[in-house]
């Protein structure tokens, strides 16, 4: 068996059922000290459950977890652990400050309210009572109290789901800055392509990807060709080398292809009247539902 020493969490084999539905099979990945992971996943695919296990809040049919060397349980009630909940009540008439100096002294003051404040981007709400907060800062509360008691390991599970695009980006800069191992569940993944520097895939209880998010985008192969046709044929484009679908709204053509250069060549040489051509890779949504929806890739 691998050595886990270095890992702040190794899953080994680990299989969890409910009744009749198998939630993880036979699942085991590591997530290094320091790294900030994504697990990526369609609706069931068994994200929350790897998650809850790894909180000590479930225990496994099969297998064995560590977190941080110790035990999920263990390493929680050790408060060596900071979790951020989706949803969750915060109390409606105390102040922001109130509430993070409560979650700091539960912890035994392993931070001050004055550095979690700023680590969370709340100075500026800092006496504003629950009940006046918009949802992308409460939400920012919540990760406030996950950050409070100096945790080595933080789980946020759907972090930003309220916040607008600005609040997204701070957001996973104070996560950056903080510094923390991080693991955390996510359906935009545009977060996860930017922020994580691994992902874990995740779908019918069984990994079926890890890696960069760069190395999971370059598993399903195939490009995209972008351009602007003076006259689209569909009919034609889709003869052209290696071309899977091709889609076509007025003169702005999509291409998807697995020989961008044998299609560029062909676009240039037998199509003509061609403008303002792009090529990219497939983008992580793509990636992903190829990855689990079974389809063979590259
Ligand atoms: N307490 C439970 N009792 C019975 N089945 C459960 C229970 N919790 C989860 N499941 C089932 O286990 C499977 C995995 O669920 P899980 O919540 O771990 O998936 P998920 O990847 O977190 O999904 P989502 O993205 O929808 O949150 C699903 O089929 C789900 O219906």
């Amino acid at each position: 068996m691998k050595n886990t020493t270095s890992a702040a969490i190794a899953f080994q084999g680990v299989s969890k059922r409910y009744g009749r539905v198998q939630a993880l099979d036979d699942v085991t990945f590591e997530v290094g000290r320091g790294e900030c992971v994504a697990l990526l996943g369609p609706n069931g695919a068994g994200k929350s459950t790897a998650v809850d296990l790894m909180l000590g809040l479930r225990r496994p049919d099969q297998g064995r977890i560590r977190v941080l060397d110790d035990s999920p349980a263990g390493a929680v009630a050790a408060g060596r652990v900071g979790a951020m909940p989706q949803s969750g009540g915060l109390p409606s008439d105390a102040t922001v400050r109130d509430v993070v100096a409560l979650a700091v002294r539960l912890y035994g003051a392993r931070r001050t309210v004055g550095e979690v404040l700023e680590m969370a981007g709340l100075d500026e709400v800092a006496r504003r009572r629950g009940d006046a907060l918009s949802g992308g800062q409460a939400q920012r509360v919540r990760f406030a109290m996950a950050l409070a008691g100096r945790p080595e390991l933080l789980f946020l599970d759907e972090p930003t789901v309220a916040m607008d695009a600005a609040s997204r980006r701070a957001f996973w800069t104070s996560v950056r800055q903080a510094g923390t191992t991080t693991v955390f569940a996510t359906h935009y993944l545009d977060e996860a392509d930017a922020f994580a520097d691994r992902v874990i895939v995740l779908a019918h209880g069984t990994v079926v990807a890890e890696g960069t998010p760069s190395t999971i985008k370059a598993m399903v192969g195939g490009r995209t060709v972008r351009c602007v046709l003076d006259a689209p044929e569909p009919s034609r484009l889709l003869a052209l080398p290696g071309v899977r679908d091709v889609g076509v709204h007025g003169r702005d053509v999509t291409i998807r292809t697995d020989d961008a250069d044998g299609t560029v060549a062909a676009l240039y040489g037998s199509v003509g009247g061609v403008r303002d051509l792009r090529v990219s890779g497939a983008d992580l949504e793509e990636a992903l539902i190829t990855l689990t929806s079974g389809k063979q890739v590259a």
